[in-house]
């Protein structure tokens, strides 16, 4: 088992594996000037470890970036969930995702590939969470949302049962959604609306 990307999220998904029991053999990293990560070595990826990886998890927190080393590597994503996370048994999670401890997913749920349910996030039941997405911290998802590909959701954001979140959006962390977001939207306060700049 490896990870690409040796940064403090890398850190988290660490002891997700350690507590899981699954062994790690070691990071991959594109800074040449990063040699270990604690006790793990960091290596610098090549197309010769391709047959020799049977399970890996991107740890990039950018979203953009983690889909385009997703879409160059040629092995199999398996996913990180923390043991102390709450599943429901009717919810599904895609491969290359990592969910954090004390999130809370419930019931019909579907959370995409490579995306990150970050530490004490709630996604309530019904939610259909794309691909790429990143939940960040204490987050409150309500019931029936819709979050599209590549959209962060900043920390202890709250979003309304229903909403519908285009793809690519950002909310700002802190912000309350009452309407459903354009793709590529950056929405920000409460009532959430778009961001602008003094
Ligand atoms: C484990 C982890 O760390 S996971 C990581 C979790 N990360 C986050 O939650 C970060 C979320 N990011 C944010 O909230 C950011 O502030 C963003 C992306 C919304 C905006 O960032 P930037 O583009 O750098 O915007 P910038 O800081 O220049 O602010 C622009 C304006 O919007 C306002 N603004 C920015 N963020 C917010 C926010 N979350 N809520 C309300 N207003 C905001 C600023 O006050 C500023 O207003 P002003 O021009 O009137 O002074």
């Amino acid at each position: 088992m490896y990870l690409y990307g040796a940064s403090g999220h890398a850190k988290v998904i660490l002891e997700i594996l350690e507590e899981q029991g699954t062994k790690v053999a070691g990071l991959f990293d594109d800074n040449p000037a990063v040699h270990s990560l604690w006790e793990y070595p960091v290596n610098r990826y090549t197309s010769d470890w391709n047959s020799k990886i049977t399970g890996m998890l991107i740890a990039l927190g950018n979203n953009h970036i983690r889909r385009k080393i997703a879409e160059q590597l040629d092995v199999p994503f398996v996913k990180g969930i923390h043991p102390k996370a709450i599943l429901s048994g009717r919810a599904k999670v895609g491969n290359g995702t990592v969910v954090m401890g004390g999130v809370t997913i419930n019931a019909d749920t579907v959370i995409g590939r490579h995306c990150i349910i970050n530490t004490n996030a709630s996604v309530d039941h019904d939610c259909m969470i794309e691909d790429y997405v990143h939940i960040s911290p204490n987050v409150a998802l309500c019931g029936g949302i819709s979050v599209g590909e590549g959209t962060h959701i900043g920390a202890g954001a709250v979003i309304k049962p229903g909403i519908l979140v285009g793809k690519w959006a950002t909310i700002g962390a802190g912000t309350v959604v009452i309407r459903n977001v354009p793709d590529h939207a950056v929405i920000v306060g409460n009532p959430g609306s778009t961001m602008t700049r003094k």
